[in-house]
């Protein structure tokens, strides 16, 4: 007879477990998700010129090209991605493929984004274009039986100037599948509040926005998303370790503003894998999400951009299964963490906690 271990104590979750693991994800971009099969079709349908001509170099060039750790270079990549969606078909095929694959992957929950301004190239109309994914969201959450949910938030690009028109148009579909707000794009030289009118307007509205802040940017960024803003959680949110002090002795020394976040349980959108290749963090190993989960700030896993970064909500969180240990115990913490940050009305965020996560989480626990 072999005396209990750790290891047993508290199984480490399989990769299989992990997928069949019900995942919120809340920080997804629909223009960073594509099949790379899907582009080389739709990309011969409009003649657009693509770097690779087969769908497994085509994944591979855009992972390497993105592999560049600065933001602003990773970001040139979606020139590919967005050229091929500029007609409503096609906006459609990619939306309903991105609700299929994130099913497939164990996601219960989801709110993608994308920016409407950026689909009009061809003359579709920002209407049109929420419109296009919202069908594809449909069709795809019917696919796949209703397992999943899937809420739509509307993007403004930080150095443009079209914010509040596209708050206007999130208020407009707010009860047709778009649940809130965001401004992305490169971070440094464009802070948040060149959008200030469009996040009053949306408060004055009683909606929800969260905000790419503490990426490619520090403290300013975050401090003025979440104060001058209002954000109701941050997109990264990495560099909030900026204001923590942790001492040789392993003390931890909390600033006003990382206090804060703390405190509010402001939801902090994590994305290991983006922030790697982007530079925000030098490893998993090392990234900023083991610190702030120990000191439990709202902290969640998500994928960002799963066509760049080669991921997916499984693979983030077996990373993190990796690199830190995790048990199902904590993936259930980051999914509720998730559900209670989401723009959803309270009552079906926790109809979805308690009727969905709760019980696949217990189930996968039975199994050990
Ligand atoms: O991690 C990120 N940081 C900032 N901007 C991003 C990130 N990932 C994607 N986008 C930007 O958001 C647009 C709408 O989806 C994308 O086209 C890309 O430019
Ligand atoms: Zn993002």
């Amino acid at each position: 007879m072999t005396a209990p271990t750790a290891a047993t104590a508290r199984p480490t979750p399989t990769h299989d477990q992990v997928r069949r693991a019900p995942k919120v994800l809340l920080h997804d971009h629909l223009d960073g998700g594509l099949r790379p099969q899907t582009i080389l079709e739709l990309a011969a349908e409009v003649g657009h010129a693509l770097p690779a001509d087969s769908a497994e170099a085509l994944g591979a060039w855009f992972a390497e090209s993105a592999d560049s750790g600065s933001l602003v270079r990773y970001l040139e990549t979606f020139d590919h991605t967005v050229a091929v969606m500029q007609h409503g078909p096609a906006i459609t095929r990619v939306a309903r493929e991105c609700v299929e694959d994130l099913a497939a992957d164990g996601v219960v929950y989801a709110e993608v984004r994308y920016a409407p301004e950026q689909h009009v190239d061809a003359g579709l109309t920002l209407d049109e274009v929420v419109a296009a994914v919202a069908e594809g969201f449909a069709q795809g959450v019917a696919a796949t039986g209703g397992r999943i949910v899937v809420r739509q938030l509307l993007t403004a690009m930080r150095h443009q100037a079209r914010s509040m028109e596209i708050a206007e148009l999130a208020i407009a579909w707010r009860d047709r599948g778009v649940a809130g707000f965001d401004i992305a794009g490169a971070e440094a030289g464009f802070p948040p509040t060149r959008h200030l009118d469009a996040f009053e307007y949306l408060q004055r509205e009683n909606a929800h926005f969260t905000i790419h802040a503490g990426e490619a940017f520090g403290l300013p960024s975050i401090w003025e998303a979440i104060q001058w803003c209002g954000a109701d959680r941050l997109g990264h949110g990495v560099r909030i370790v900026d204001d923590i002090d942790v001492a040789d002795d392993g003390s931890v020394t909390l600033g006003r503003l990382a206090s804060y976040v703390r405190d509010q349980r402001i939801p902090l959108e994590m994305c290991p894998a983006s922030n790697v290749q982007t530079g925000a963090a030098a490893s998993i190993a090392e990234h900023p999400i083991k610190l702030l989960t120990d000191l439990r700030f709202r902290v969640t896993v998500n994928t960002d951009n799963r066509l760049m970064s080669r991921t997916s909500m499984t693979a983030e969180m077996t990373s993190l299964v990796d690199a830190f240990g995790y048990g199902l115990d904590d993936l259930q913490w980051f999914t509720v963490n998730a559900m209670k940050s989401a723009f959803l009305p309270f009552d079906e965020r926790l109809a979805i906690i308690d009727g969905v996560v709760k019980p696949g989480y217990a189930a996968l626990a039975a199994e050990a």
